[in-house]
C-alpha cells in the first residue's frame, strides 16, 4: 500500500518513499522512465508559519497558551517567566497540507527589547495576547502596535488575542472593545482560554490558512 502523499507549495525533498508505478503517476504527473526506480519524494511540510507570540502584560497566560495548543492541556499556576527568546514546533494538518508552525515565544520585558525586534522581521505571523481581566494589558495593545508596524514585515499578519474568556465575572474589558481596537487596527481579533482551550487551535491556525 503506497503512503498518501500531499503536496505542499514549498516542496521540502527531505525522504525517498518506495511506491507502485500507478501512485508515483498519481503523485507526480509523469510516467517512470524505464529502469527507473519507483521512489517519490514526498515534502514532510509544505511550508513554514512563524509565529511570534506576545504579551503585553505579565501573566495574560502567553505560556499557557502555547501549553494548551501543544500539549492540548492547562497546567494551572504561573510558569518561570520567559527569558529572552524561546520557540516551540508543532506539525498541523490544514486543508490536507502539513504546516510547521514555528512559534516564538517572547519576553516581554524591556531589557529583551532589542532580542525581540531581531525576529519581528522573520515573523508571518505576530500574536498579541492581553487579558480580558486586567485593564492595564489591555492598554498596552496600542503602544505594541504601533512598535510592531515599525519593525515587523509589512505583510504580517497581526492577531489580537484577549486571553482567559473563561474569567467572564472577573471582565475588566468588554468583547467590544476588543473587536473595536482590533477593527482600529484593522487586524482579526479573537478571545481565548487556555483553560477551556476556546479559539487556542484557531489563533495558531488561522494563519496557515
Ligand atoms: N482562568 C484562566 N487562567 C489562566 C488562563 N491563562 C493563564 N491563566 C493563569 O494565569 C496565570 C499566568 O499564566 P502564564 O501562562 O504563566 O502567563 P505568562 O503570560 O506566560 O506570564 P509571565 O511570563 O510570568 O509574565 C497562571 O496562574 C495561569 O494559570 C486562562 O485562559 N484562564
Amino acid at each position: 500500500m503506497c503512503p498518501v502523499l500531499t503536496w505542499g507549495k514549498e516542496v521540502k525533498r527531505v525522504c525517498h518513499v518506495p511506491v507502485c508505478a500507478d501512485c508515483f503517476r498519481a503523485s507526480s504527473g509523469s510516467e517512470l522512465e524505464t529502469g527507473e526506480s519507483p521512489t517519490i519524494v514526498p515534502p514532510l511540510i509544505g511550508k513554514t508559519i512563524k509565529h511570534l507570540l506576545f504579551k503585553t502584560h505579565s501573566g495574560v497566560g502567553k505560556t499557557s497558551l502555547l501549553v494548551q495548543f501543544d500539549q492540548g492541556k492547562f497546567i494551572p499556576g504561573s510558569f518561570s517567566a520567559t527569558v529572552g527568546i524561546g520557540f516551540t514546533n508543532k506539525v498541523v494538518t490544514v486543508d490536507n497540507a502539513k504546516v510547521k508552525l514555528q512559534i516564538w515565544d517572547t519576553a516581554g520585558q524591556e531589557r529583551f527589547r532589542s532580542v525581540t525586534h531581531a525576529y519581528y522581521r522573520d515573523a508571518h505571523a505576530l500574536l498579541l495576547l492581553y487579558d480580558i481581566t486586567s485593564r492595564s494589558s489591555f492598554d498596552n495593545i496600542r503602544a505594541w502596535l504601533t512598535e510592531i508596524h515599525e519593525y515587523a514585515q509589512s505583510d504580517v499578519v497581526i492577531m489580537l488575542l484577549g486571553n482567559k474568556a473563561d474569567m467572564n465575572s472577573e471582565r475588566a474589558i468588554r468583547r467590544d472593545e476588543g473587536e473595536r481596537l482590533a477593527r482600529e487596527y484593522s487586524v482579526p481579533f479573537m478571545e481565548t482560554s487556555a483553560k477551556t482551550g476556546v479559539n487556542v487551535e484557531l489563533a495558531f491556525t488561522a494563519v496557515a490558512k
